[in-house]
């Protein structure tokens, strides 16, 4: 009767949690981001507290578990340099959405087609590199134009037309995902709100193809 009564209870109390992961070139942003949405959410039952925009280079992974009514939302936070991409492999095929964040700021006018004084072709090979990967099929993909506070920046139109269309016409297995393209300041926290909620229907919208982890 005990464990029947328990049994009852962690199912009534348990909640779906779902991984988001966060990718992007080294100075893109995904600290930033990361940052403030603990700021915004609270991770782990925290009182609300102003966010650190004091970041460094991640080396390795930042990981925080933000608490929504409906479900748990574990953020991974990996690091971008070249050097450090080789791992963000073995994240795929446990997470259930992938942020790619770009710096608007840092790609050239946005478009392939032209010459680049930017990293667009970095990005654009970065981009395709994790879309082609077996293990991220399928998986949502937000992409944010961050640093849109800069006014050097590229607007989220032209990204869009620019680099993630082709992007996703040369996409090899040609595989259906859910993907949206938004503008972002991760510094000044303008968008922050939006890409979350993005994410958070999303994964639940895709929750037969990667089902989440009862917590
Ligand atoms: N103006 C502006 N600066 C930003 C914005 N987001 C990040 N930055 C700055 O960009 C720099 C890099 O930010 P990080 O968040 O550390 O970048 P990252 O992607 O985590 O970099 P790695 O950990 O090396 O992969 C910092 O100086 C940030 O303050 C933004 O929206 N606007
Ligand atoms: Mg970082």
């Amino acid at each position: 009767m005990y464990h029947l009564a328990k049994g009852l209870y962690r199912l009534a109390t348990s909640k779906e949690e779902y991984s988001l992961l966060l990718l992007g070139l080294d100075n893109a942003g995904k600290t930033t981001f990361h940052e403030q949405v603990k700021s915004i959410f609270h991770p782990d039952g925290t009182s609300a507290s102003a966010p650190n925009l004091k970041t460094v280079p991640t080396v390795g992974q930042n990981v925080s578990t933000i608490i929504l009514p409906d479900m748990y939302l574990k953020i991974w936070d990996v690091g971008g340099q070249h050097s450090l991409r080789k791992l963000w492999q073995s994240y795929y095929a446990s997470c259930h959405a992938i942020i790619f964040i770009i710096d608007s700021t840092d790609i050239g006018d946005g478009n392939l087609e032209h010459d680049s004084t930017g990293r667009l072709e970095e990005c654009r090979l970065v981009l395709e590199d994790v879309l082609n990967h077996s293990e991220a099929e399928g998986v949502p993909l937000l992409v944010l134009a961050n640093k849109q506070d800069r006014e050097d920046c590229v607007e989220v139109v032209r990204i869009k037309e620019g680099l993630v269309k082709k992007v996703f016409e040369g996409e090899k297995s040609g595989s259906i995902r859910d993907s949206r393209v938004l503008p972002v300041s991760a510094l000044t926290g303008t968008g922050v709100k939006e890409a979350v909620d993005w994410v958070r229907s999303r994964v639940r919208w895709n929750r037969e193809g990667r089902p989440p982890v009862m917590r």
